[in-house]
């Protein structure tokens, strides 16, 4: 109990990992983290929510007062002390300062900025050496197990075609960079042709799931990506045409958007679905 001059010490819901539970931290309390939490705190075999982190630590624990197992919301260097696995799903410049010490300890990071995690290979040379594991959630995409199966045939092509609604794409370094004024437009603009590569370091908030794509197949400098910006839509769409020795697909997914407009709502769902599978008794899905 506190007395009344000393600060209320915050209550975590630490569960004792010896039993089996795996304590979840969670990076990032936007679109996807806060989904995320809730989903936790409603309850999920074998999880438990024990920290998060947000830039603004009051809002974010006003966000989750509600919780029925409030947690603290503390600095990102200070998650891996309170937690086995931790969510990442903070702004991409935020990937290594978040993915670094649970690396180190051998443990296990969810990684939703995948595009970051082209310019910060290094993390996967740490996961290696001490045991951890960086996973790619399907995120907002769909079809990566395909993709994973037919890489260990032969993949002669993939192609991505992302459509997206001009405030899913406004302010991308790519098209300042390119003036490219999309603001205004009154017909589907094809805004870049490239590789996922160059799209990561050009839209660095908006296509993720291009690099998830080409780290499952045939990787992000022979993946072939188009992204077109079209004024007469609402949802983030994507569309995946994979030619394989195994067999030829084409995938087609249309996002509702969250309240981030450049964040489906399906991206939280994918994580707290892999989350849930980790203790399931049976297991769909790669
Ligand atoms: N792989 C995939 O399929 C997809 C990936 N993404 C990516 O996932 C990530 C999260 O997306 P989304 O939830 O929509 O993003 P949001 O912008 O909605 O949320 C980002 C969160 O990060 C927090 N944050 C900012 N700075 C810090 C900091 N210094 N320390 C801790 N937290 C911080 C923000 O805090 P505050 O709330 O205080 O501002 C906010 O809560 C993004 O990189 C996005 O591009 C998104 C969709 C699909
Ligand atoms: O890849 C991303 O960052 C987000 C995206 O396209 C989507 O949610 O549809």
């Amino acid at each position: 109990m506190s007395s009344p001059d000393t600060e209320p010490a915050p209550a975590p819901a630490t569960p004792d990992h010896s039993r089996g539970v795996l304590r979840v931290a969670i990076a990032g309390l936007g679109a996807v983290g806060l989904r995320v939490a809730h989903a936790l705190d409603e309850g999920m075999p074998g999880c438990a929510l024990v920290a998060v982190s947000a830039h603004d630590r009051v809002r974010a624990a006003e966000r989750l007062a509600h919780l029925r197992r409030p947690v603290p919301v503390v600095p990102v260097e200070e998650l891996e002390a309170l937690a086995d696995i931790v969510v990442e799903c903070a702004p991409a410049a935020l990937l290594p300062a978040i993915a670094e010490p649970f690396l180190r300890a051998g443990k296990t990071v969810i990684v939703l900025s995948s595009g970051a995690i082209l310019s910060h290979q290094n993390l996967i040379e740490l996961a290696r050496t001490h045991g951890g594991q960086i996973v790619v959630p399907t995120g907002a995409l769909l079809g990566l197990d395909a993709v994973t199966a037919a890489a260990e045939g032969e993949i002669r092509s993939v192609r991505m075609i992302t459509r997206k609604p001009v405030k899913g794409l406004v302010g991308a370094p790519y098209l300042v960079e390119h003036d490219i004024a999309i603001d205004d437009i009154t017909e589907p603009l094809r805004v870049f042709d490239g590789t996922p590569r160059e799209a990561a370091i050009g839209f660095p908030a908006n296509l993720n799931v291009a690099v998830a794509l080409a780290l499952a197949g045939i990787g992000p400098d022979r993946t072939r990506l188009e992204i077109w910006a079209d004024p007469a839509l609402t949802r983030n769409t994507h569309t995946i045409e994979v030619d394989a020795d195994s067999a030829s697909f084409t995938m087609s997914i249309a996002n509702v958007p969250t309240d981030n407009p450049k964040t489906g709502r399906i991206t939280a769902l994918s994580v707290i679905s892999y989350l849930r599978k980790l203790n399931a008794p049976l297991r769909v899905g790669s």
